[in-house]
């Protein structure tokens, strides 16, 4: 017969449950002294408990935290925020510790403290549940593959869409276990708008699973390739850069202890329906040290190759700097539409970088720009300053990088200034247009690859 299981609910009132049973037990003289040994008892149960719950069971969490008054988070709209207004516990636990010893933590903050009934968006999932919720992980809910397994769709009982990361199934591989330990503290810590929310793990034999906020509309590669969508505009783009610049100045600057999110890359760059970003993907976060005064930390090289930080690969010394190194490769990506290594390009051509950064230098700024993007000075001048923060944030020695806070800042700027000179275009095109109209069509381009009307705004301007 079939055994069932029996999913440990991991819940405040659980936890009061036992140690009130324990407590109804002692009577007489003795009260008190068995009063204590029926508290350790429920002690030691409850540690247990705990530890069977990372070990064994299937338990999922959903986990809302207070709003953190720290967020940098732009207001940008969220598209599944379900939980949002429900009051809960964060992990708040150090990188030191394990997720056994956070989730012990969680426990000892509901002990004794009669708020507990206010933990109420807390949900308990079983394995069950989500294998339901995925079809029996159907291979139609199929969304995605990774380093990491398979990617589904899945939708909860109370209609929510979540994403069902599920780990290959390689027995004693140390790596992806240590990966998904990995993945679940570094989700655990974190709530931005601009960052893939995480709603819970499962660990059940040798079934390892994410679910986190579901993205509907692909990855930001799939957009810039063409697969997506119908193109990004410059100010889309640059949205996206902010997003993105804001989430990861929130990993490194307000998050306790800094996540280094270490695989920062288009694919990785998951869109909205409005055409904003989230960061995804923290199987490769790693926690910084907790020292504060720690310039850096020795690690295994992790990451993508054409994104690595040259400095990372050199020293093994990681940095938030690294970060910002793969933001440089990623804002050349969006801005020439480029992947980081074009193997069937000529030589000059192949690292992106390296050619984008060269036809910045030699003021060809128009021939590296996506051939998707409109050509106008507005977003001429949007994409050359673009560059130049990229060649920042690529400059070999870390020291000379700025930080991401110092990008977002940027970024900003760049966008404030592209929106008036959008602006200030579009009142003088009319004028343009009447001029192109006497000379031919508008639909031709010149060497640089804008169109006439454009290049006679760009000259006249
Ligand atoms: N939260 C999500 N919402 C919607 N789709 C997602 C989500 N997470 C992942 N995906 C989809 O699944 C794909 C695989 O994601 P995953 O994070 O496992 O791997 P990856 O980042 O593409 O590759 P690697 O693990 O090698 O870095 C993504 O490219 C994306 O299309």
């Amino acid at each position: 017969m079939k055994k069932t299981q029996s999913p440990l609910i991991i819940r405040p009132g659980h936890i009061r449950k036992l140690k009130s049973d324990s407590g109804a037990r002692t009577t007489g003289n003795n009260a008190g002294t068995n009063r204590q040994k029926s508290n350790s008892h429920a002690l030691k149960y409850l540690l247990t408990a705990a530890k069977r719950a990372v070990d064994v069971f299937a338990a999922i969490f959903f986990q809302q935290k207070k709003a953190d008054s720290k967020s940098i988070r732009d207001s940008v709209p969220s598209n599944t925020m379900h939980y949002q207004a429900a009051e809960s516990y964060s992990f708040n636990t150090s990188a030191a510790r394990g997720i056994r010893k956070s989730l012990i933590s969680r426990f000892s903050t509901y002990d004794g403290s009669p708020e507990i009934d206010t933990a109420v968006s807390q949900i308990t999932l079983s394995f069950e549940e989500i294998r339901k919720a995925t079809g029996n992980f159907s291979p139609a809910n199929e969304i995605g593959e990774g380093g990491f397994g398979t990617v589904y769709k899945g939708r909860l009982k109370n209609g929510t869409f979540v994403a069902v990361k599920r780990a290959k199934k390689e027995p004693y591989d140390q790596r992806l276990s240590a990966e998904f330990k990995n993945e679940i503290l570094a989700l655990s810590k974190i709530e931005h708008l601009s960052l893939v929310r995480f709603y819970g793990y499962l660990e059940h034999r040798d079934e390892r699973l994410i679910v986190v906020e579901y993205v509907s509309n692909g990855t930001l590669r799939e957009h810039l390739d063409g697969t997506r969508g119908s193109g990004l505009e410059t100010g889309e783009r640059l949205d996206i850069a902010i997003d993105i610049a804001h989430a990861i100045t929130y990993l490194h600057t307000y998050t306790d202890p800094p996540i280094i999110h270490r695989d920062i890359k288009a694919s990785n760059m998951l869109i909205t329906e409005k055409l904003r970003a989230k960061v995804a993907d923290f199987g490769f976060a790693h926690l910084a040290a907790e020292d504060p005064s720690a310039t850096h930390i020795s690690t295994q090289i992790k990451g993508t190759a054409g994104y690595l930080d040259p400095e990372y690969l050199r020293m093994y010394q990681l940095t938030e700097k690294s970060d910002v190194y793969s933001f440089g490769v990623l804002l050349v990506e969006m801005v020439t539409g480029r992947h980081p290594i074009e193997s069937k390009r000529s030589a000059v051509e192949r690292v992106t970088i390296q050619w984008a950064l060269r036809k910045l230098k030699d003021g060809e700024v128009v021939v590296a720009m996506d051939p998707r993007l409109k050509r106008s000075l507005a977003s001429i001048q949007a994409v050359e300053r673009v560059l130049k923060l990229a060649c920042q944030c690529l400059s070999p020695s870390r020291l000379s990088r700025p930080s991401m806070r110092r990008c977002a800042e940027i970024l900003w700027e760049i966008r404030r200034v592209y929106r008036e000179n959008r602006t200030t275009s579009a009142s003088t095109s009319f004028h343009s247009a009447n001029v192109v109209e006497r000379y031919g069509s508008s639909s031709r381009q010149n060497a640089f690859g804008l169109e006439e009307s454009e290049s006679l705004m760009f000259v006249s301007a």
